[in-house]
């Protein structure tokens, strides 16, 4: 069946507790069109935690691989048909970035980058008290491909605010976009 139009994406990375989800759930009610709104949590919830086989170490984390390579490709699905993705997703190791330059070739995605000061990370993540302490520290690394389209930093804006920032500058980012130039980086 002919699809008439490819779906555009938003990429919110940011550490764990940079507020992603708020920036994702405040960008909804502000957008002209009826965007999806895809956590990769909300994938992972999807995942039986329910099973008769006992999981090593290494079952774990390829299943955990397997499961951001599947979120990828759902996001890729959906945006196939003509939905508009917005995805939170920390690009905590390189070779999501590497898949994902793959997976969403031919896609507009905008990368927005979510920043946060460690100190204020670090007092979310002992207040929140469902991640891990130190799953922030450990998420240095989100940034390191270096790229990005739009940066808000939470550590004194609030959601709304990161939410308004974002959909004012959707309609001027410079092209190419952090994606392309990122693929012409690495001559995909
Ligand atoms: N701009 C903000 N100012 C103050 N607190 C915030 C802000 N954004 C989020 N928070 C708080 O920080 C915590 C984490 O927020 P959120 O779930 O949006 O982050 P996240 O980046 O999606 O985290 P994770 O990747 O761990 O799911 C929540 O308790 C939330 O209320």
């Amino acid at each position: 069946m002919e699809v008439e139009r490819r779906g555009r994406v938003i990429l919110l990375n940011g550490a764990s507790s940079s507020g992603k989800s708020s920036i994702g759930r405040a960008l909804l009610p502000l957008l002209p069109d009826p965007w999806f709104l895809v956590p990769v949590d909300a994938i992972g919830a999807m995942r039986s935690t329910v099973h008769t086989r006992v999981l090593d170490d290494r079952d774990i984390s390829e299943i955990l691989r397997r499961t951001r390579l599947g979120y990828h490709r759902a996001v890729a699905a959906l945006a196939s048909a003509g939905n508009d993705v917005i995805m939170d997703y920390p690009l905590s190791e390189q070779w999501r970035v590497e898949d994902l330059l793959e997976t969403l070739q031919g896609y507009d995605v905008t990368l927005v980058e979510v920043r946060c000061s460690q100190d204020e990370l670090d007092r979310r993540e002992r207040v929140r008290g469902d991640r891990p302490v130190g799953l922030a520290r450990s998420q240095t690394m989100v940034y390191a491909h270096g790229e990005f389209d739009i940066a808000v930093d939470t550590t004194t804006a609030g959601p709304n605010e990161c939410a308004a920032t974002i959909v004012n500058a959707l309609g001027t980012v410079p092209l190419p976009k952090a994606f392309d130039r990122l693929r012409h980086r690495r001559h995909i």
